[in-house]
């Protein structure tokens, strides 16, 4: 039979005697110059080589793992060998043993060697790609001589639209069997297949699950949804803020344990309105709209969250998923839940007004006023009557009928007294008084008042400190620290920055009547590395500065301030011997580090490069997060 391949190589006419698919095979082999005599050395990768295109067709090899053994086990001898091949005819894995493999690679047929029709002539693997089609190649049917002696099948490996990713081959020596190993063949592709498929669908699903959460994590206003089992799948930080709740604490609840729900309220309709309780008795309105399948079954329910009262939280939210800062966030709500006061210590701009803020606002006295007074910000002379008050004649240059102080202002609401370690030690008395006696008399008044308010206070300085140097009452330190909360520096919780960022360009771009605007990840990476000396005050003016001289649709390196810059330029000169590349690799890790808050697996899915890929590169360039 090797007649008619000897006859067609002699140029003499085989047309009706081969088949169509070989015979054209053969001719693209002549046209492409291939020598039939001899076995091609060319295009064999070497192994650094074959290792990064192993790298770049990972999903390919993970969706092949568990395929390829189980092929080569129902071919019941070791006279084989099961191949996977990539898009361009490169041998990326091989499953075999025995003798056949030895013969196998002195042909080169194994790892790093392409098998590309324009390189080998007329192959299974070659010609399945070419044709985009299953294809057996027997013996002489290969147009290489030396190749002669193997039996192959192949069956491209496609994508959901058809286009070739790879290829299976099984391999061995001449055998009759034409259409059984042929069929085996193309059931072990379209496994894989179906495993490319179903890797498609979860990273699907992690993005649209990601992607809800991220849009989620930006509404200013309470997002919820729940899945037909009635678990709560997923609560944004501002809906879990109103509940005073860490959103750890909530997602993954049944929702009838984290409200009051009505029976049976899942199967109800398209849309309701649910008026919830939550565990410690605040209302809570919903509206949920039911989300269904084809046949119109309930999948869950997506919606929003709003505290049911006159005065709904509009302008306060508390920003940062970084575990400090929720663990703040669900300090401050078991705070708000208690009468006593409180003494927050924090650096400058770390939030601590902000924070005194939404414990007024998730207690009892969300609907009194909320009053605050810095101590730092008036003259000695002034605190006294700003906080207490005055009557009208009792100083020089007071105001007729007289003022009410603070104090009075704050009646059944909270008063926050920021920078209390700068309070006067004769305001510190006056001051002592009104917390134990719970009433305020004006200056130059007989008459005293009583009131119900709740004292927050505030300092970035150490009060023990103060008190030693005698600066500070001793007494009224106790007094107001009867409840402590800390807040952390900006640089100790550096992942809320990925929060802050949209957030503050949202609020300026609102403020300033621009056009949304987006940031260039390299931008993440320069914020990331500053350690922000003025925390969070000074992020949100570095933003409204960037978005205020922004010239295009993005910000962009160039837009950061100069000492954000000065600091991108002592890290790249400290790293200067450093490889540009590594550099960036390294940002690039890092980044993707910090956004899955040290997570192996979703980094790695972030960068697009493998698990091991991602381990290897920590070590090499010695990444330390
Ligand atoms: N977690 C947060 N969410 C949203 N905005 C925040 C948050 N933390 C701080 N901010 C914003 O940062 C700025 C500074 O916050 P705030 O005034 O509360 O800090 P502070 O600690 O009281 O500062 P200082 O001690 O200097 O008075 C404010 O504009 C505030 O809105």
């Amino acid at each position: 039979m090797d007649n008619y391949w000897k006859r067609f190589i002699n140029g003499e006419s085989v047309e009706s005697e081969v088949s169509p698919t070989i015979y054209r095979s053969w001719q693209r082999s002549i046209e492409y110059q291939v020598d039939h005599t001899l076995i091609s050395h060319q295009d064999i990768l070497s192994t650094p080589r074959l290792s990064e295109r192993r790298e770049a067709q990972d999903t390919l090899i993970r969706a092949s793992e568990p395929v390829l053994p189980y092929i080569f086990s129902l071919l019941g001898n070791t006279n084989y060998t099961v191949l996977l091949g990539d898009n361009d005819g490169y041998i990326i894995e091989a499953v075999g043993d025995g003798p056949f493999m030895s013969k196998a690679q002195k042909v080169n047929l194994s790892p790093g060697a392409s098998w590309r029709e324009e390189i080998r002539g007329t192959n299974a693997i070659g010609t399945a790609l070419r044709d985009n089609a299953p294809m057996s190649v027997f013996g002489w049917e290969h147009f290489v001589h030396d190749n002669q002696f193997l039996a192959c099948w192949a069956a491209p490996i496609q994508s959901s639209q058809g286009i070739p990713l790879g290829v299976l081959d099984i391999s061995g020596e001449a055998n009759p069997d034409r259409q059984k190993i042929l069929n085996i063949a193309m059931m072990g592709a379209s496994m894989i297949e179906k495993n490319l498929r179903l890797f498609e669908l979860e990273n699907q699903l992690r993005f649209y699950q990601e992607g809800s959460k991220l849009a989620s994590s930006l509404l200013q206003q309470g997002f919820l949804a729940i899945d037909q089992n009635g678990v709560i799948t997923n609560i944004n930080s501002y809906g879990a803020g109103l509940l005073g709740r860490r959103q750890e604490d909530i997602i993954g609840r049944l929702a009838g344990e984290v409200f009051s729900t009505p029976k049976g309220w899942m199967l109800n309709g398209h849309s309701l309105n649910l008026h919830l309780k939550d565990s410690s008795g605040k209302e809570i309105t919903s509206h949920l709209n039911q989300v269904v399948n084809e046949a119109g079954q309930s999948l869950g329910a997506v919606g929003t969250l709003q505290i049911s009262k006159k005065a709904p939280l509009s302008n306060i939210t508390w920003i940062g998923t970084s575990q400090l800062s929720q663990r703040t966030l669900a300090r401050a709500s078991k705070i708000a839940s208690t009468h006593s006061s409180v003494l927050i210590h924090g650096e400058s701009g770390t939030g601590k007004e902000i924070i005194s803020h939404t414990i007024h606002q998730l207690s009892s006295r969300s609907e009194g006023p909320f009053v605050a007074l810095n101590c730092a910000s008036l003259p000695a002379s002034l605190i006294e009557s700003e906080l207490f008050g005055y009557v009208e004649g009792a100083f020089t240059g007071a105001r007729r009928g007289g003022k009410p102080g603070k104090f009075e202002l704050a009646n059944k609401g909270t008063i926050f007294l920021d920078e209390i370690g700068d309070m006067p030690l004769n305001v510190q008395v006056a001051l002592l008084r009104v917390l134990q006696e719970k009433e305020v008399s004006r200056i130059g008044d007989t008459k005293s008042i009583k009131i119900d308010v709740r004292v927050i206070a505030a300092t970035h300085k150490d009060l023990n400190a103060l008190v030693a140097a005698e600066k500070f009452r001793l007494d009224l330190y106790y007094r107001l620290k009867v409840v402590t909360l800390e807040l952390p520096p900006l640089r100790e919780r550096s992942e809320d920055i990925l929060d802050f960022v949209p957030y503050f360009i949202d609020k300026t771009c609102k403020s300033l009547d621009l056009p949304p605007l987006g940031v260039q990840e390299e931008v993440y990476t320069h914020l990331l590395s500053h350690n922000w000396p003025g925390n969070v005050r000074e992020l949100e003016n570095c933003i409204e500065g960037m978005v205020g001289l922004a010239e295009g649709p993005l910000l962009t390196i160039a837009d950061l301030p100069d000492e954000i810059l000065q600091n991108l330029g002592e890290s790249e000169s400290s790293a200067s011997t450093e490889p540009l590349l590594n550099q960036h690799t390294k940002q690039a890790i890092l980044y993707a580090l910090t956004q899955t808050k040290g997570k192996i697996a979703p980094a790695s899915k972030l960068l697009g490069i493998g698990r091991n890929t991602l381990y290897r590169k920590i070590k090499e360039l010695d990444i330390k997060f």
